[in-house]
């Protein structure tokens, strides 16, 4: 017999089931005289006994456990509700191994207006740092738990923002911004380093760390009674957002006395109160609201020693969008008629005015914004508007449209814009000497390295200069 004939003759007689091979390869007891390829008679006997199950027959059990929908026990305890979310939003601001880097000072009231300190690395005080961590300010996708203590680059871009801030102050008005720029440009640093600013300049700051929580339907929702139209509070975020600026600004609060006297509060609030007696009078969910309004107006009283504020979001594009809720005939709520995005959205448009200063910032996220057309549009046309374009030649939206939003284009109307891009190449060697000298990036900094991480990191995205010089440590 020719070879392919013989291997054709063999094959033919090899069991043809799947679980039949198995058996085969598994049976215990295998007759020495069973030759390979072969169905003789003394394995056929064999195969008729009981045989134990092996392996494969284990695998096919647990199979079958799953598909009932049984879980597995590995003997470890199941996380507690929230337990996920807290080791998720866990923030380490602190590294024991990193090096202490000398000459780094702490940021002063005024440092970060002073053009002299663009392009170097400095340190955010203690004090500061505990009122930032309970307004939320850092985020676990930034690179704290890798240094020593927390500090940041103080870009041109700081000074500019800061001192556009200060101009405002200066003319009881407020700043309205947005910062936008591409992915990881550092908005949510320049967004920290204000309110950095802010707390270090005895600013009232109201910050909402992630618009995305407030539209995407994840916390509790009622409607505002006597609202017309209909508005929606929320009260536990409310709450959660009375009690970071109670402890964030608890000086301050305790400083100022109420002129108003708020009947509707769930306590009794005399006029002449401290208005950390208003803000501690929030106790349970359900008053939250009127609580914040209360406190609100208090704070936007003209004079009376009130300081200037600092209204503060990030992740604009989640809040510029038919949010996630419902009324009850079922219809999908805007954002905007949620009552603390409305508030927010009246500041940043101006329609609500912050009497003694401040400003209120927008931060732009790209890690998982939706895309909202009317926002970018609102946002190319106040570039081109600052660009100097004239009026017709804005951008427009395009014929026959549908998913563009009125309501979104009016807020930002008059909004100003802060364009985000990359690090200067001076501003990325003190960087990058500063991840050095913190003995997290070891190599020679010198005009040539900090040319390559530049050029490879898009001209100079800090993020991605972190993940081309860092790269173990972040991601
Ligand atoms: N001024 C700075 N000094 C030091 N590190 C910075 C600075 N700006 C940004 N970074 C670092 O760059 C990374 C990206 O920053 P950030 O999270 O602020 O970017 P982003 O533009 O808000 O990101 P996204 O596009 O995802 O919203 C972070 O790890 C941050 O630590």
């Amino acid at each position: 017999m020719s070879a392919p004939n013989c291997l054709r003759g063999c094959l033919v007689q090899r069991p043809a089931g799947g679980a039949a091979a198995t058996l085969l390869r598994h049976s215990t007891v295998m007759p020495a005289t069973a030759a390979h390829f072969s169905t003789s008679t003394p394995l056929h006997g064999n195969m008729m006994k009981p045989q134990k199950p092996g392996p494969k027959s284990k695998v096919l059990l647990v199979a079958k456990q799953w598909k009932k929908g049984k879980v597995a026990d590995r003997g470890g305890k199941s996380p507690l509700p929230g337990e996920r979310k807290a080791f998720r939003k866990r923030i380490l601001l602190s590294n024991n191994n990193a090096l202490p880097v000398e000459g780094l000072t702490y940021i002063g009231p005024g440092d970060l207006l002073d053009h002299k300190n663009v392009g170097k690395v400095m340190s955010i005080p203690d004090a500061a740092v505990d009122q930032l961590r309970t307004a939320e300010v850092f985020k676990p996708t930034q690179t704290w738990s890798i240094f020593r203590k927390p500090s940041m680059l103080v870009r041109s871009e700081t000074v500019d923002l800061l001192n556009r801030m200060h101009t405002a102050l200066g003319k009881e008005k407020a700043l309205r911004l947005v910062i936008a720029g591409d992915r990881i440009t550092g908005k949510s640093m320049l967004l920290l380093q204000a309110i950095t600013h802010a707390y270090l300049n005895d600013y009232i700051v109201i910050h909402i760390p992630e618009a995305q929580e407030l539209s995407i339907g994840a916390t509790e929702y009622a409607p505002v009674p006597h609202s017309d139209p209909v508005q929606f509070m929320q009260p536990n975020y409310v709450l959660k957002l009375i009690q970071a600026i109670r402890k964030a600004n608890e000086k301050l609060l305790a400083k100022m006395t109420t002129i108003y006297s708020h009947p509707d509060l769930p306590q009794n609030i005399p006029v002449s109160s401290p208005l950390l007696a208003l803000a501690n009078s929030a106790k349970e969910p359900e008053s939250a609201w009127i609580v914040f309004r209360a406190l609100f107006q208090e704070l936007t009283v003209k004079g009376h020693g009130r300081p200037p504020i600092l209204f503060s979001l990030d992740g604009l594009a989640h809040i510029m969008k038919m949010s996630e809720y419902r009324t009850a005939a079922f219809e999908p709520i805007h954002s905007h008629d949620l009552a603390l995005v409305r508030l927010f959205t009246d500041c940043l448009s101006g329609a609500v005015s912050l009497p003694n200063g401040g400003a209120v910032l927008a931060a732009m996220t790209r890690g998982n914004a939706p895309r909202v057309p009317s926002l970018d549009l609102a946002l190319s046309r106040r570039a081109a508007e600052q660009a100097g374009r004239h009026k017709n030649q804005l951008p427009q939206r395009p014929a026959f449209a549908k998913d563009y939003d009125d309501r979104v284009e009016a807020v930002l109307q008059t909004v100003e814009l802060l364009q985000l891009q990359g690090v200067s190449k001076p501003e990325a060697r003190s960087l990058m000497e500063y991840w050095a000298a913190s003995g997290v990036l070891r190599s020679l900094i010198d005009e040539a390295t900090v040319s390559e991480k530049w050029t490879l990191a898009g001209n100079g995205i800090v993020g991605e200069m972190e993940r081309a010089a860092l790269l173990t440590s972040r991601f």
